[in-house]
């Protein structure tokens, strides 16, 4: 059986060489392009980039290179930038041309089936995608929501509270409830919670199965011309496909259905929303049904990671915590009997601050998500050719010593001076990168922003986080580069102490978290 293969899988395999050796050669043809290391022969940077935590390497090519660096990988052309002010002139600038996605064969074209936004290619479905995005999480739609935020972060305070221990799992469990509700309108009972879980295993999966060097398909596209019996990845690739269609799409069809039988009169969500609108935004049940799925996909790692940060960022600065623990004070009162909430956003302007140096500090998509060009570009004497993937290194930026000086230092104190009152929830996505660039920026950043505001305001006015001891009473070290990889990352698991303000702040939460979910 592997005999009679063997000569078609040699065939194939000498096909890629020569498609990869063509379009290096033809590449190299064009015009100068920015440095780099020196590739290796035939394979280029493929097997230099480390695939853990790449960010760090990207940071060190800058000292080396300079801020943009060119790479070569698996035939592709990458360009990385490290500098905000080259991201913004191509990203932002001129995003008419850097606004695509490098296509993938066994994520995009076979599990998604080309309806996952977040690997569309700049396009027709793109925009419609995006379009029905921005409705859902228009201003006035984003104030509806603070009501389910203000709920979700009592149940996190509670379960910080009782479980201190496992406060990781919590900030994942309010992220995604948040995400949930917005989705399908319901709330996360037992039943909700089974799918939530098969939704977080699907999202895991497919983060895994968009990682370069996933599938060998994507490093070599040709194999794609290989037939069914020789390609077993297709068939698993198709069975994902079904698996998230049963998955979403019974989740999402619940919603219409309810939809119909009320009379439009349903409770508010994404789902319901994109089902009233469907004649005007044209798009069909598989891509409604992909769309509210990754809300849940985008929405969950991002946030939560976040909150992790957050809490770290406290521990190691404890003198911020204490700054914005007098400031909640100052304006709630110091007894622990009132609990902070949106309305109280304007007249915590050092909160303010401090959430978005969270994002600033380290940011939860640290590499954010690739651009793909599409037409060639010059820019700074150099060359982009069309199809270059383009690699936002936010992590780089955010430490620019120029920009933010003491870049490595927790300090909320950077982004006081140009705040501008009212304190909007928007502006918590300006005056940094995290939510990434231009015509793909993220369309889930004011939703986002807010939903770390009130969960970050309402942990500072509840907990003191400080470093964990060992049986000695020694301080346990927090390793502050020990993140996880992929395109989320967040703090490996670590050891450290929550505890209630006074006892009084304890009541108020139990209080709180019994009235919260009496309707
Ligand atoms: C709060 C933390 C969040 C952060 C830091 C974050 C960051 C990002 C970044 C960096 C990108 C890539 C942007 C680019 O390509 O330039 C992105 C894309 C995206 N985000 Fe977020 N995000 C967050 C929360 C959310 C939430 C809550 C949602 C949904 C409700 C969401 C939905 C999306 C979607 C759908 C995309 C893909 C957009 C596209 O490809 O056109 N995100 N996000």
């Amino acid at each position: 059986m592997v005999n009679r293969f063997a000569p078609l899988a040699a065939l194939a395999a000498i096909i890629a060489l020569i498609v990869l050796l063509y379009r290096r050669l033809q590449k190299d043809a064009h015009g100068k392009k920015p440095p780099g290391p020196p590739p290796t022969f035939l394979v280029g940077h493929t097997f230099q980039i480390p695939t853990t935590r790449p960010w760090f390497y990207f940071q060190r090519l800058g000292d080396l290179y300079g801020p943009m660096i060119h790479l070569s990988l698996g035939g592709d052309d990458v360009l990385v930038l490290n500098d905000a002010k080259d991201a913004n002139e191509l990203l932002n600038h001129r995003s008419s041309n850097y606004s695509s996605r490098k296509p993938l064969v066994y994520a995009g074209r076979y599990q998604s089936q080309e309806k996952r936004l977040v690997l569309l290619r700049y396009g027709e479905e793109m925009r419609k995608q995006r379009a029905a995005f921005h409705h859902i999480m228009q201003a006035p739609a984003l104030k509806l929501y603070q009501a389910a935020q203000e709920r979700e972060s009592i149940r996190l305070l509670q379960n910080v509270l009782v479980m201190p221990s496992e406060t990781q799992l919590h900030a994942k469990l309010y992220a995604a409830s948040l995400v949930y509700t917005l989705a399908y309108g319901k709330d996360l009972n037992k039943e909700g919670l089974k799918e939530l879980f098969a939704i977080l295993d699907v999202v895991e999966g497919f983060i895994r199965d968009c990682m370069p060097g996933a599938h060998l398909v994507d490093t070599f596209p040709t194999l794609d011309l290989l037939p069914d019996f020789m390609s077993p990845w297709r068939k698993e690739a198709r069975k994902k496909h079904e698996y998230e269609m049963n998955l979403y799409g019974r989740l999402f069809l619940e919603v219409t259905k309810k939809y119909e039988i009320s009379g439009g009169t349903t409770s508010e969500c994404f789902s319901s929303r994109l089902w009233e609108e469907r004649k005007n935004h044209s798009l069909d049940f598989k891509s409604m049904t992909y769309i509210v799925g990754t809300v849940l996909e985008a929405g969950t790692d991002s946030t939560a990671a976040s909150l992790i940060w957050f809490i770290m960022a406290v521990i190691l600065h404890p003198e911020a915590l204490e700054k914005a623990q007098k400031e909640l004070d100052s304006v709630v009162g110091a007894d622990g009997s009132t609990i902070p909430g949106f309305a109280n956003m304007d007249e915590l302007p050092y909160c303010f601050a401090l959430v978005k140096e969270v994002f600033r500090w380290n940011p939860p998509a640290p590499i954010g998500f690739h651009h793909l060009s599409d037409e060639d570009d010059t820019y700074n004497e150099y060359m982009i050719k069309g199809k270059t993937i383009v690699i936002p290194n936010i992590y780089a930026m955010h430490r620019n010593e120029a920009e933010f000086p003491e870049a490595s230092k927790f300090k909320p104190e950077r982004f006081l001076k140009d705040l501008v009152h009212p304190l909007t929830p928007a502006a918590i996505a300006e005056g940094h990168y995290a939510f990434g660039f231009g015509r793909r920026i993220c369309p889930g950043k004011v939703f986002g922003a807010q939903a770390l505001w009130i969960a970050i305001v309402r942990l500072i006015w509840a907990f003191n986080f400080t470093h964990a001891l060992d049986k000695n009473g020694n301080t346990i070290p927090i390793d502050v580069e020990g993140s996880t990889s992929g395109i989320i990352s967040k703090p490996e698991p670590f050891a450290f102490k929550a505890i209630p303000r006074t006892p009084t702040h304890a009541q108020t939460i139990k209080k709180e978290w019994s009235e919260a979910w009496i309707l």
